[in-house]
This record gives structure tokens, sequence and C-alpha cells, in this order.
């Protein structure tokens, strides 16, 4: 079993439109009894900005008429940091360090569960959580959202599409693109993808509110989901 488990936990899960407390309810009791059973075991939680990041920027291209990515994904870090808050307290007293806002900078990692929210403009939450996959030595992140797998296209456009078990990065990648959008609704953001690509890890895509599943993944079990690597 990994010694950190790295997770970037979806806003789509967390405040998909307000915030989910049945499902917040759930998972912060099974987070804290798995952590209970094995001893040693860290974990990093990185949280998205939800429907109400996608709401504010909306509203801010809206009235304004602009497309300013900068003020676009400030307005994007804000819901992070409000959800990461959340979580931070929701895991208080095994979350005993303050939410990481920069993920390069001196992190202070004293108790069992670390919380994580965006940093800067650029890409989203998943890149933030690769670049903590990298500096805490984790091998492979947990990517949870509000789908169970990647799909040849997206599901909820194309009721054709068909889920894809494993991808390689060269083919997540020509599915993603390169470019980076304030908001954009992809199941691991190409920013993210390019760096976890050149670092060789590994990314399982997988619906975080199955809790079953989510414990199988945990567990070193079969799963439901799709594993991205090189
Ligand atoms: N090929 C694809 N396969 C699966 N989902 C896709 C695909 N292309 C686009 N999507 C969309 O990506 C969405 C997941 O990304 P989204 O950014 O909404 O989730 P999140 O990362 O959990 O939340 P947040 O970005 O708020 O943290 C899905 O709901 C789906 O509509
Ligand atoms: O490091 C970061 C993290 C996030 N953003 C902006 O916030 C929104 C919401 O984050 P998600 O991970 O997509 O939920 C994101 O779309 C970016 O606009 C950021 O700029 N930098």
């Amino acid at each position: 079993m990994d010694k950190t488990i790295v997770m970037s936990l979806g806003g789509s899960i967390v405040a998909p439109d307000g915030v989910d407390a049945e499902f917040l309810s759930i998972f912060r009791h099974h987070i804290t009894s798995f952590l209970e059973k094995h001893d040693g075991v860290r974990l990093i939680l990185v949280v998205g900005g939800g429907g109400p990041a996608r709401r504010y920027q909306q509203a801010f291209r809206t009235i304004t008429g602009s497309d300013d990515h900068a003020l676009l994904d400030w307005i994007g870090i804000a819901a992070t940091r409000l959800n990461a808050e959340l979580l931070r307290a929701l895991f208080h007293p095994l979350c005993a360090d303050p939410v990481v806002t920069d993920p390069t900078a001196e992190i202070p990692f004293t108790g069992r569960i670390l919380v994580a929210s965006g940093w800067k403009p650029g890409f989203s939450t998943d890149f933030d959580a690769v670049l903590l996959a990298e500096r805490f030595g984790a091998r492979r992140l947990l990517n949870l959202s509000n789908i169970a797998m990647v799909y040849s296209d997206d599901p909820r456009t194309n009721p054709d599409a068909t889920p894809l078990p494993r991808l390689s990065w060269k083919e997540f990648r020509a599915m993603v693109g390169d470019e980076w959008t304030p908001g954009k609704n992809v199941p691991f953001d190409p920013v993210a993808a390019r760096k976890a690509h050149e670092g060789g890890l590994s990314v399982i895509i997988a619906a975080g509110k199955d809790i079953e599943n989510l414990s199988a993944i945990l567990e070193g079990r079969p799963f439901r989901g799709t594993v991205i690597e090189s």
C-alpha cells in the first residue's frame, strides 16, 4: 500500500452546486476509518472549485464580456480555497496543518491528512495534485470526480461514448489537447496531464461517490475506473 496517497478531489462532487453535505459526511467517515486501520499511511487531499467556481467565473464573463484568463483563474482559486477550508475543518484534528496554497513552498505535514487548494493561474487543482505527488514521492494519483471512467467522448453530450479502462498518456493527451481554459470540464487537465506524463506518474480516474469502489482502490483490490500511465 502507498505510504502517501494523493487524491485530487473534484469540486464537482464536493460542491456540485451548493455543498454536498451528505457525500462529505460519508467520505469523512470512510477516510477516517481507513486511516485508523492503516497506521503510517498519510493522505493528501487536493480539492477543486466545483459549481461555485464555474458560476462566479461565468458571472464575470457575463458582466464584463471579458475572457481574461488570469482574472477568471483567480476567481476559481478562491472557490477551491473555500472548499479546502471546509475539508480541513471536517478532518480536524487529523488535519493539523494549514491548507496548502502553494505546492512549491515549505509544507509542514504533521498530521495524517494534508488539504490543498488551488495555487496560481494557468491550470486546475489537478496540476497542483501532480506537483504534490512528486513532492511527497507518490507514484500514483487518484482523481475522484463525477465520472466513473474516461470515455471516448464526453458522456454528458455523447450517449454513444464508450468507457476506456486503460490509456497511455499519449492517447489521453491526444484527447484533451494541450490548452488550458479557466473552468474547463475534462477528466484530467491538459497541463496536469503533461506534467504527469513527463514525471511518469500513474493516474486513476474514478467516481468519487462510489465509496465501495474507493475502498477497493485504496486497498489494492480490482476496481472500476480508468488507469492512465506511460
Ligand atoms: N472523454 C471524457 N470522458 C469523461 N468525461 C469527460 C470527457 N470529456 C469531458 N468530460 C467531462 O468532464 C467532467 C469532469 O470534469 P469536471 O471538471 O467537471 O470535474 P471535477 O474535476 O470533478 O470538478 P472540478 O473541476 O470542479 O474540480 C465530466 O462531468 C464530463 O462531462
Ligand atoms: O492552481 C490552480 C487551481 C485552480 N485554478 C482555477 O480554479 C478553477 C477551479 O479549479 P478546478 O480544479 O478546475 O476545480 C480552475 O478551473 C481554474 O480556473 C487555477 O487557476 N489554479
